[in-house]
């Protein structure tokens, strides 16, 4: 099946070392949500990775891993999302990592399956941000910058503006993604109800949301414009 990220308004962030039921996996899985994507920073291993692999298949909707362990890549997912940290301090997190996996895994890699991003992680309070030693000091000018080295240096299909855990500000994120071509700017962090999801999506192309489905279900459920109980969804 091809799987086109351009159509993609909202994604769902799971995290495989976090618990979630059945019951509250099938609403999210069935909620006009555009794509699940497994990941997290910490505490994300092969099993528990393809045990949520294994649950949201129940299910229709495109399922993307992000890959932040490479102990933990799972075969049988539509997407493999691979961050490249372009703020990072430490550039195992740019292509440290991603050289040894490549090493291992070239040879079967179907590369029509890899999306990478150019991550620029901009809350310095954030695991990601811990983990990488992201340089988070950044004015919009300076995400404005990432955001046009990653699409048209490096040439990336996707730029993620991470806040993970807290709100962004809007202005930046709206000034990254006017600065793209084509590319599509992703934004997470601290989407917690339909009132962020509106306002984030005029900013971004995509909005991913994470935290708040583990906080408060029904308010994770109303940031999907599809949802009836949505926001309404953005051009
Ligand atoms: C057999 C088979 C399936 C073959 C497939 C081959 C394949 C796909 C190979 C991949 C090759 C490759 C290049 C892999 C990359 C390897 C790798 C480990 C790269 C590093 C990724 C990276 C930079 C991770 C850093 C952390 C990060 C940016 C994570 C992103 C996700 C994120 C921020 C989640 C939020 O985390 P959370 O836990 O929710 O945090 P909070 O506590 O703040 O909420
Ligand atoms: O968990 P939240 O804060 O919603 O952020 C979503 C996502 O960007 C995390 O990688
Ligand atoms: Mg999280």
């Amino acid at each position: 099946m091809h799987i086109d990220i351009n159509g993609w308004k909202h994604v769902f962030k799971l995290d495989p070392d976090r618990d979630i039921d059945d019951s509250a996996l099938e609403r999210l899985c069935l909620s006009g949500t555009d794509a699940v994507m497994v990941g997290g920073t910490t505490g994300v291993t092969f099993d528990n990775t393809v045990d949520l692999l294994s649950r949201i298949r129940r299910f229709e909707v495109p399922c993307a891993l992000e890959i932040s362990n490479p102990d933990a890549i799972v075969p049988g997912f539509d997407l493999y999302f691979i961050p490249v940290v372009l703020n990072a301090g430490d550039p195992d997190w740019i292509v440290g990592h991603h050289h040894r996996a490549v090493k291992e895994y070239g040879p079967m890699m179907q590369w029509e399956q890899i999306v990478p991003e150019g991550y620029v992680i901009v809350n310095g309070d954030c695991s990601a941000a811990r983990v990488t030693g992201a340089r988070t000091e950044l004015d919009p000018d300076d995400a404005v910058a990432y955001a046009r080295m990653a699409e048209r240096l490096f040439r990336f299909p996707v730029v993620y503006i991470e806040y993970s855990g807290t709100f962004g500000d809007m202005e930046l994120v709206k000034r990254a993604a006017a600065s793209l071509g084509g590319a599509r700017l992703f934004y997470g962090g601290g989407i917690d109800g339909a009132e962020r999801a509106r306002q984030a999506a005029e900013a971004a192309h995509t909005i991913v949301v994470g935290n708040v489905i583990y906080e408060n279900l029904d308010r994770a459920l109303e940031t999907v414009p599809a949802n009836p109980d949505g926001t309404e969804r953005l051009a």
